[in-house]
């Protein structure tokens, strides 16, 4: 359920005057139940596109008009489905009368972050993938995706798009596979370090294949001309200039207000599905640390799967937001003078460009070891400092982060070097090289 709620406090007003257009305050609940006193799951609206004509139920309808009209099948965690949002973001600057469409699960997190990214979504059957071949899901498998490709055909075939985009995941794999069948272009992007299976089998058909990294271009079996590196793209909102003040007054709006230069803010991100070591190290001292430190604000994201459990042992404080999950990214970055985080892929290029000290803990549950590499990459790049999980423990955390939040001339320098190791328009590039791609052969 989301409920969006108007209203005129100062919050609003510093929200409306950066941001071209108004936007008002949505509560998204995860899961269904009333909420507590914590702020929950604050998330700025992003303005409804319109089709040239005006109306919004023309993107789903299909059509002969000569816009572009362009599909993407995204499913899973925020690091796959948030680089499609920053390419459709990237495509409505560029080409304001573009129709997009995105195909994901009714179950999955996109269902929830596409319509509140202003976009229409369209469900279809997700296909599990099992950890081992002799597994129920495994065996299951032909079944979801004839079912998948069955339902991804009549949307294909009444959306009518030039182009249809994966980021790679069991939704992308059936969706291009459809596209690739009906003739139309394909093209993929992959965020990590090392591609997914989806990607790395949907390559070989695929027009274009954007990755982040050069490593990952060995990775692909398909002809290396086609492969381009570009980055990770960016959310429109994160590419945009959001003040300190603003940011902070969305979350703490006393420190907007007053502009409380000595406030320190630090952000506390477990991934898009939270971390549960991260949540219990933090448990262990963010009381003390909040009574030692009367200048600390700490924003903590659960993930939403521990939220009720956490929101039962964390006592309510006026400078401490607890969250299951942040939908207003850029205000949470802009807010924070250090972050502590899991290394996700899409996480790391959004800390570069947004010049955050990090302190990064990447997750060991991730398949060979990409949240080491990511974070290890971050240290070399910006200076981030890498704790392990086996390290990983309150003294240690508690330590690491009082050492760079002491450290004035520290912050500066890991801020200035994140910046410098950003790559801001990987998501215009990749725009760029689409456009280019239909204009040299449409290929229906
Ligand atoms: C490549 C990789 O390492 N993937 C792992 C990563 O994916 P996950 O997708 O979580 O990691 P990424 O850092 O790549 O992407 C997270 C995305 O979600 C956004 N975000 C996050 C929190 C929040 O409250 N609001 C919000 O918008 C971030 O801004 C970012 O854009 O961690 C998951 C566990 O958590 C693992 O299952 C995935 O295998």
């Amino acid at each position: 359920m989301a409920v969006t709620i108007t209203t005129t406090n100062t919050a609003i007003s510093f929200l409306s005057l950066s941001h071209p257009k108004p936007r008002t305050l949505q509560w998204v609940c995860y899961p269904q139940k009333p909420r507590s006193q914590f702020v929950c799951c604050l998330s700025v609206d992003r303005p409804t596109y319109q089709s040239a004509s005006g109306q919004s139920e023309s993107a789903a309808s299909g059509g002969g008009g000569s816009s572009l009209r362009v599909v993407f099948a995204t499913r899973g965690t925020g690091g796959r489905i948030y680089p499609a949002v920053a390419i459709a973001d990237e495509i409505k600057m560029t080409n304001p009368d573009a129709q997009i469409l995105f195909i994901g699960t009714d179950s999955g997190m996109e269902s929830a972050i596409v319509p509140s990214a202003g976009y229409d979504f369209a469900p279809i059957p997700g296909s599990p993938l099992g950890r081992s071949i002799f597994c129920l899901e495994t065996l299951t498998l032909p079944f979801y995706l004839v079912r998948s490709m069955v339902e991804s055909w009549k949307i294909i075939k009444e959306f009518k798009p030039q182009i249809v985009f994966g980021t790679g995941c069991s939704v992308s794999f059936p969706v291009c596979l459809v596209a690739a069948l009906n003739g139309l272009r394909v093209i993929i992007h992959e965020h990590g370090s090392v591609p997914g299976l989806a990607n790395w089998a949907l390559s070989v058909l695929a027009d274009l294949v954007f990755v982040a990294y050069n490593s990952t271009v060995d990775c692909f079996p398909t002809d290396k001309k086609k492969i381009v590196v570009t980055g990770n793209p960016l959310r429109l909102s994160l590419k945009k200039f959001v003040s300190k003040a603003v940011g902070r007054s969305y979350f703490f709006p006393r420190l907007g207000k007053v502009h409380d230069s000595d406030a320190k803010v630090v952000l506390v991100l477990g991934g898009s599905m939270g971390a549960n070591s991260m949540n219990i190290a933090l448990l262990n001292f963010y009381q003390q640390m909040l009574l030692e430190r009367e200048n600390l604000h700490i924003i903590w994201e659960t993930g939403v799967g521990s939220f009720d459990e956490m929101e039962n042992l964390v006592r309510n404080h006026p400078r401490l937001i607890l969250a299951p999950f942040l939908h207003a990214m850029d205000l949470a970055y802009a807010a924070a003078d250090l972050v502590v985080s899991r290394a996700g892929a899409m996480t790391c290029t959004e800390l570069l460009a947004t010049g955050k000290p990090a302190i990064l803990i990447p997750s060991p549950n991730v398949e060979e070891g990409h949240q080491f590499k990511n974070a290890s990459l971050m240290a070399d790049l910006a200076g981030s400092n890498i704790i392990t999980e086996d390290e990983l423990d309150s003294c240690t955390l508690r330590y690491a982060i009082e050492d760079i939040l002491d450290n004035e001339q520290l912050m500066t320098t890991m801020s200035e070097r994140a910046f410098q190791a950003a790559k801001p328009n990987a998501g215009a590039e990749i725009v760029e090289h689409l456009i280019s791609l239909l204009n040299a052969s449409p290929k229906k």
